[in-house]
């Protein structure tokens, strides 16, 4: 029992950190060794069982990032990009498996993120479904596929709660669909369409984000041309799938090589 992996949880009252919380107790390949929530949230000190609601579970929450992740293997963060750019430095420090769910996140935050991979394991992905990394798959061979007569969108629907657009998925679809096509996403994104924008560049790929109620995370890939259009889909909805799939990572980078993974990594979908 004491030698399966020993996982923290960050951000424990989250969406995602109830969901990690629950998975990762309900599992017999880990166990929860300590959940994080930020100083001065009203969980500290509580029992994490008992501040979701249901029975202790002897897991108490702790704002000691230091402390709980040097006792740890893997940490499995859904935060946000502040909070796990410190989580991953305190994940070198301590040589674990950093499994990153957190969206948003700016070419300074990925920078220092690769420098703590010199270190830890970190795994990161946008999305840590296996539906989503097989939609990547299939979205970057549509677009082999296809020329530029047919116009890319990538449409994502999420709760009225996210804080980032596009959604970090979204930018792993447009990113599938420029690697399939050859060109650079950066050079190639519409990411805000608004009053009199002239008649859409052609290779251009768009981006939409819709924002309403509870959707959990919905995906779509278009291919519009005259005539016709393909449109690959995704609906996720139940966040156990996002769970399920960090704590798939945090185990598949046990005893693995410090460096940058990703879900195509611990999938085994990523092509030579
Ligand atoms: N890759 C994937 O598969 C998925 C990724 N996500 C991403 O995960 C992230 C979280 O999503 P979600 O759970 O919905 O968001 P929530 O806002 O519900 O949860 C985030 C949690 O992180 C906590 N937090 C923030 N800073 C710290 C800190 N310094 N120390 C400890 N805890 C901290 C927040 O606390 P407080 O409320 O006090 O700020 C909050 O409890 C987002 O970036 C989202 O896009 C979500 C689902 C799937
Ligand atoms: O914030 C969310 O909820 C989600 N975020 C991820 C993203 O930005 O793509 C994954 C999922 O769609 C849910």
């Amino acid at each position: 029992m004491t030698d399966l992996p020993g996982i923290v949880v960050t951000g424990a009252s989250g969406r995602m950190g109830r969901m990690l919380t629950e998975i990762v107790t309900a599992s017999e390949r880990a166990r929860l060794v300590g959940v994080l929530e930020r100083p001065g949230h009203a969980w500290i000190g509580q029992d994490v069982g008992e501040a979701m609601g249901g029975a202790p579970i002897g897991v108490i929450v702790s704002d000691d990032p230091l402390e709980q992740i040097s006792q740890a293997q893997a940490i499995l963060d859904f935060t946000a990009p502040a909070a796990t750019v410190e989580f991953a430095a305190l994940a070198a420090q301590a040589r674990c498996v950093h499994v990153i769910g957190t969206t948003g996140l700016s070419e300074e935050d990925l920078s220092k993120i690769n420098a703590a991979g010199r270190h830890a394991t970190i795994i990161r992905a946008g999305n840590m479904s296996l539906g989503v990394n097989l939609l990547v798959q299939l979205t970057k061979k549509v677009a082999e596929a296809l020329d530029e007569d047919y116009d890319i969108e990538v449409i994502e629907a999420h709760h009225n709660q996210k804080v980032d657009a596009p959604s970090g998925t979204a930018l792993m679809l447009g990113q599938a669909a420029a690697d399939g096509r050859g060109v650079s996403l950066e050079q190639n994104a519409d990411r805000g369409r608004d009053g009199i924008t002239g008649a859409r560049t052609r290779g251009h790929i768009g981006f939409t984000a819709i924002r309403g109620g509870d959707i959990v995370g919905e995906h779509d890939v278009m291919f519009a041309t005259a005539g016709e259009r393909i449109v690959l889909s995704h609906i996720a909805s139940d966040r156990a799938v996002f769970a399920r799939g960090a704590l798939k990572a945090a185990l598949w980078g046990q005893g693995r090589k410090p460096g940058e993974y990703d879900m195509l990594d611990v999938l085994g979908l990523k092509e030579n």
